[in-house]
C-alpha cells in the first residue's frame, strides 16, 4: 500500500534510466534490474533505460590489445576504438539488457542514437587533460561526440504501446561518422528532449557523498556548484551532476543519483517514502 500514491504520481510518466557499467557488473544483479523495468513498465510507468560499459568497453579493447585511455572522464576514441565501441555498446551490451528484460516477461526493444535519427552528435572540441589548467596540452579525443539535436520520433512510436526502450549511447555526426557519447550525457539529452519526469543515474555509490562519505539525501543546483568548488565533488561525478544541471534545465522535475548494485534500487527510489540515492531538483 505504501506504493500506491508513488504509482499514481508515476502513473503514465517517462522516467530514463541511466545504467551505468560499473552496476551491470553482476549478472544476477542486471536480471534485478531487469525485473524492475519490466514491473515499472507494468505499473504503468513508461521506463527508458540508456546503458553504458564503459569496463566492457575496456575489457574488449584489452583483448584485443588496443591500447584505451580517458582525458578528463571521456575515452579518447580513435577509428579502431569506435569500431570496438559500437560492437560492444550497440552488440552485446544493448543485446544482453535487451535479453533480460524479456526474460522476465517484458517486450525491449534495442536502439542506439543513430536509429531514426534519435541522437545527431558532433565532435567534441575540447580540452585540456585536467578541468581547470588552462595551460596542459589540448587532447584530441578523436570521435566522441556530443549530442546536438535530438529527435524522439521513435521514441514516441514506441513509448505506451508496453515496449521498454533500451538505449545505447552512440551517435551519427552530421559528417556521417560514428561518435561514441557518455551514456551520462546522453541519457541527459534524451530525458531532456522527452521532458522526463525522473532522471536516474545508476552508479556504483550510494548517491552523492559529502567529505566524511556520508550520503546528501537532497540537494540544489546551486549546492552543487559549491560542492564542484570546494572539491566535495570530483572525477567521474563531476560529469554527471553537470548532466543533472543540464538535464534539469531542460525540464526534468527531479534527478536522482543511486547505487545500481542496491537490490531493487530503482523501484525502492520510486517507490518507497524514503527513496534510495541523492535527489536534485532545480
Ligand atoms: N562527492 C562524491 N560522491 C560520490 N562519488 C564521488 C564523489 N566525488 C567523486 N566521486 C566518484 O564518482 C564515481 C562515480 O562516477 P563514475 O565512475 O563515472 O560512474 P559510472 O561508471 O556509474 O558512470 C564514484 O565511484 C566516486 O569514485
Ligand atoms: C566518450 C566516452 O567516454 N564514452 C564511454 C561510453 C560508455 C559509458 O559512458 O559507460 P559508463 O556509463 O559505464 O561509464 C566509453 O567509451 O567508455
Amino acid at each position: 500500500m505504501q506504493a500506491l500514491p508513488h504509482m499514481l504520481r508515476y502513473d503514465d510518466a517517462i522516467v530514463v534510466v541511466k545504467y551505468g557499467g560499473h552496476a551491470m557488473g553482476d549478472e544476477q544483479v542486471a536480471r534485478e534490474f531487469a525485473k524492475d523495468m519490466v514491473l515499472l513498465e507494468q505499473s504503468g510507468v513508461n521506463p527508458v533505460v540508456v546503458h553504458g560499459g564503459g569496463p566492457q568497453i575496456g575489457a574488449m579493447l584489452k583483448k584485443l590489445g588496443i591500447a584505451s585511455h580517458f582525458s578528463g572522464g571521456l575515452r579518447v576514441t580513435d577509428k579502431a576504438t569506435v569500431e570496438i565501441v559500437e560492437m560492444v555498446l550497440c552488440g552485446s551490451i544493448n543485446k544482453q539488457i535487451v535479453g533480460f528484460i524479456n526474460a522476465e516477461g517484458g517486450r525491449a526493444i534495442g536502439l542506439c542514437g543513430k536509429d531514426g535519427n534519435m541522437v545527431t552528435a558532433t565532435k567534441l572540441e575540447r580540452h585540456t587533460e585536467g578541468h581547470t589548467a588552462s595551460d596542459e596540452p589540448e587532447v584530441d579525443l578523436g570521435f566522441v561526440g556530443e549530442p546536438s539535436k535530438v529527435d524522439v520520433t521513435v521514441l514516441d512510436q514506441v513509448l505506451g504501446r508496453e515496449l521498454i526502450p533500451v538505449l545505447a549511447p552512440v551517435a551519427q555526426g552530421s559528417d556521417g561518422e560514428t561518435y561514441n557519447v557518455n551514456a551520462d550525457t546522453f541519457a541527459g539529452a534524451i530525458a531532456g528532449a522527452l521532458g522526463a519526469k525522473r532522471l536516474l543515474f545508476l552508479t556504483d555509490v550510494p548517491g552523492v557523498l559529502d567529505k566524511q562519505k556520508n550520503l546528501i539525501k537532497e540537494l540544489r543546483v546551486d549546492d552543487i556548484r559549491g560542492l564542484i568548488a570546494d572539491g566535495t565533488i570530483t572525477g567521474g561525478m563531476i560529469p554527471k551532476v553537470e548532466t543533472c544541471i543540464y538535464a534539469l534545465e531542460q525540464g526534468v522535475e527531479g534527478v536522482v543519483i543511486l547505487d545500481g548494485k542496491l537490490p531493487h534500487a530503482v523501484l525502492v527510489e520510486l517507490l518507497t517514502d524514503h527513496g534510495a540515492g541523492t535527489l536534485i531538483t532545480r
